[in-house]
């Protein structure tokens, strides 16, 4: 079906099998994230939401089950493939910033265009409006070490949409501001995300933010279920 963005079927993933270490973190996860929604996802520590977001942007792969992004299942693909679905497909953001410190705000998010073939010119044109878009404009010209932590993380939002992917992974994208701060950097992201058909999923520990998603699934015990 063209309109699920990530569908994951029956994903199951152990670490260390069959050692006195081992640990089963996912047992059969399944979910489809439709295009133009935005789901949070809340586990608590440790519940493996980093390994099923690794997973869901290919970053990982599963003991069984698929993985499959805007209709192409990933299952048996190689590197080049996995890499060339997850450049032009999904855009991640994590609870820290890593952005690359030798670069401006515009060039970090310029250059992963520059990377997919995009003019430069026209890469620093989606990049200041990316960056106006989040109220960050005026600190294009800045490294990542002279800007707070939450135009960090705006600047990072425009990274990862910076190639207009289908999907958003997020691992507790605000995670680290308090929580005035990481409610208007949530405001930016959805700044961004409006009208784009953009499908995300993000972890997160605040349920006011997850509130205000469309939905709200919950990790425990290896599956996915509706929170409560
Ligand atoms: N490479 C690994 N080898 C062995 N065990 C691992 C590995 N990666 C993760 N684990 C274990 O798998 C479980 C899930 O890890 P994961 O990082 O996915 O959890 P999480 O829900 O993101 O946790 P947190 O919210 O604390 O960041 C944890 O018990 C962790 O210790």
């Amino acid at each position: 079906m063209n309109d699920v963005t990530l569908r994951l079927s029956g994903i199951e993933k152990t670490y260390l099998p069959g050692t006195p270490g081992e640990v089963r973190v996912l047992r059969g996860v399944d979910l489809a994230l439709r295009a133009g929604e935005m789901v949070a996802l809340v586990a608590p520590s440790g519940a493996g939401k980093s390994t099923l977001l690794h997973i869901a942007g290919l970053l990982d792969v599963p003991d069984a089950g698929a993985v499959e992004i805007a209709g192409q299942d990933m299952t048996g693909r190689g590197d080049r493939a996995r890499t060339a679905v997850r450049r032009q497909d999904v855009g991640f953001v994590y609870q820290f910033h890593h952005l690359l410190p030798e670069f401006t705000a515009l060039e970090n998010v310029t250059l992963p265009q520059l990377a997919n073939g995009v003019s430069e010119r026209a890469a620093q044109a989606r990049a200041m409006d990316l960056l106006t878009r989040v109220g960050v404009a005026e600190r294009a010209g800045h490294r990542p070490a002279a800007l707070s932590g939450g135009e960090q993380q705006r600047v990072a939002f425009c990274r990862a949409l910076a190639n207009a992917p289908r999907l958003l992974l997020a691992d507790e994208p605000t995670g680290n501001l308090d929580p005035a701060t990481s409610d208007k950097v949530f405001d930016a992201l959805l700044e961004l995300v409006r009208g784009t058909g953009l499908s995300a999923l993000i972890a997160t520990h605040n349920m006011d933010l997850a509130d205000r998603m469309d939905r709200v699934l919950r990790l425990e015990d290896g599956r996915l279920t509706p929170a409560a």
